[in-house]
């Protein structure tokens, strides 16, 4: 048996910073790893995906520039091999650089193999044991993939990003994040895209009229969108994979060559042996947590996408941050203290802080709202790109911001003007008297304060 203070199982978000802290306080340190280092997204999550966006924006506008008074003859060429050799060189440049800083650790022990639980504080990789004081699980999650398609060859998220050919057809099941980026970045690379969602809208989450925007830009794009496809299932015919969909109706039926399957994702704990340990799960399988994210054994935390607490890199190293803050600092950071925020990387992005309009309403807090649409600000209109809208949210008794929706050019920076007056717990007085620079999108954002709308829940 191998004695170490801590193990850490998995080398995603969390781990690998909280490896370093242990080491650097003079803690021996196993992290064990049974994939490829950096976890979800650096393999095959937000930097593979993200190089693609941006090859995919550059052949939009390369495409779309006449109106600007630059054209190209002749067609756009895409190469999707070399899209692939440069985000393959972005991963590899990430990989180094993790296994440089675990492997130069003298305190740090790297073990490539797969982690099962023996006991509250043991675990067993490739047949040897080790035990440690504290143990820390990091270990994400993988695509969904419902029954109705595991005769197929369908793509997940790995396997898009392995293809050295573009698809001539994809269909899409799923209207989330990891839909919405593929959809729109394979049909800029010329993929005919077809996307089947069982909901009403896409990105469930998002208020109604920011759906339907994100459902305008996706459709702009070139991509059928299916709302409310129910009973969806795909068969291998001809060759080819038939999608078919609508029983209730009717059955209809789509043929394609490409199927990706983008119906959320499930918590790696299912193969952990945490059967062994007093480690309590939820219904779905991942890790019950407490503010500090001790699961239900106090010397166990569960940190990144396997405790639900969120499901984005930058939450995954917060978790990190939390728990490397009640285990050394002063000051005790704590879950509850994390507004929730994120980005879906489509062209124009959306961008979101704290609550929006559906959860205002439903936790019936009384609200005032700020809006603008794009098309009124100076920056979008010489850009030409004045698809989008922002939305502000106001709390009505205190002056305090709610939350933030933009949906726009650059959102996914400038949300941050407003995501750190909500840290600050500021009134949005402080962001309506700044001055902020000219022309930016961002000077709108004081404007728009000094005209709020009616409390929310009044609207129609
Ligand atoms: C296509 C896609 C795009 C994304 N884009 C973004 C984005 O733009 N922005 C954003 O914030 N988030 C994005 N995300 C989400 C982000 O990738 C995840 O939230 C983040 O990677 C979670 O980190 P983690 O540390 O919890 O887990 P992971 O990064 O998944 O790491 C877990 C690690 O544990 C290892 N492991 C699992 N079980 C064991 C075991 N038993 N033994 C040993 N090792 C084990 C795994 O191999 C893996 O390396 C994206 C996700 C996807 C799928
Ligand atoms: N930009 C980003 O930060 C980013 C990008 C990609 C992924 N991610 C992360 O990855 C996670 C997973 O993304 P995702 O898009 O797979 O999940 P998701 O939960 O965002 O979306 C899944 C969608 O699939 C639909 N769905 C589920 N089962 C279905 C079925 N059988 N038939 C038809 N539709 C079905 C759901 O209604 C939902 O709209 C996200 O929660 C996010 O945290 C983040």
């Amino acid at each position: 048996m191998r004695k170490f203070d801590a193990i850490i199982i998995g080398t995603g978000q969390a781990g690998p910073p909280l490896a370093t802290s242990l080491a650097g306080k003079g803690q021996k340190v196993a992290i064990i790893e049974k994939s490829d280092l950096g976890g979800t997204c650096v393999n095959t999550g937000c930097t593979p995906t993200k190089a693609y966006v941006a090859s995919a924006r550059r052949a939009f506008v390369a495409r779309n520039s006449e109106e600007h008074g630059i054209y190209i003859e002749g067609d756009v060429q895409i190469d999707l091999k070399k899209i692939k050799a440069r985000k393959d060189k972005l991963v590899s440049e990430s990989h180094q650089g993790l296994e440089k800083m675990l492997q130069g650790e003298k305190n740090i022990s790297l073990i490539r193999g797969k982690a099962t639980f023996l006991d509250d504080h043991s675990i067993e990789v490739n047949g040897e044991n080790f035990f440690a004081e504290k143990i820390f699980i990091n270990v994400g999650g993988r695509p969904r993939v419902p029954e109705e398609f595991k005769t197929v060859d369908y793509l997940t998220n790995r396997t898009m990003l392995e293809l050295e050919e573009i698809p001539e057809e994809l269909v899409i099941v799923g209207g989330g994040y990891v839909s919405l980026e593929f959809a729109q970045m394979f049909s800029r690379f010329g993929s005919k895209v077809t996307i089947l969602e069982r909901g009403d809208q896409l990105m469930k989450k998002e208020d109604d009229d920011i759906a339907e925007a994100v459902t305008e830009i996706i459709k702009n794009s070139g991509i059928k969108v299916l709302l409310n496809s129910n009973c969806i299932k795909a068969e291998k015919e001809s060759g080819r994979i038939a999608v078919i969909y609508n029983c209730e109706e009717g059955s209809k039926k789509i043929m394609t060559s490409h199927l990706l399957l983008a119906v959320g994702r499930v918590p790696n704990t299912d193969d952990l042996g945490l059967e062994k340990t007093g480690v309590e799960l939820d219904e779905s399988g991942f890790i019950k947590v407490n503010d500090g994210l001790q699961t239900s054994v106090s010397h166990i935390w569960a940190l990144g996408d396997c405790n639900r607490e969120g499901a984005f890199t930058h939450t995954a190293y917060n978790d990190f941050q939390i728990v490397n803050s009640q285990l050394f600092e002063e000051r005790k950071r704590k879950l509850s203290d994390r507004h929730l925020c994120y980005a879906a990387y489509i062209d124009p992005p959306l961008a979101r802080v704290g609550l929006n309009e559906k959860q205002i309403r439903k936790k019936g807090i009384k609200a005032k709202v700020a809006e603008m649409p794009m098309s009124q600000i100076a920056r979008a209109k010489e850009k030409g790109e004045t698809f989008g809208k922002l939305k502000i949210f106001i709390d009505a008794e205190t002056d305090k911001i709610l939350g933030a929706t933009f949906l726009g050019t650059g959102a996914d920076e400038f949300i941050h003007t407003v995501l750190d007056q909500l840290y600050a717990g500021a009134s949005y007085q402080v962001i309506r008297d700044a001055v902020h620079i000219h022309p930016t999108v961002s000077e709108l954002i004081p404007t728009m304060l000094e005209n709020l709308k009616d409390p929310v829940e009044n609207r129609t």
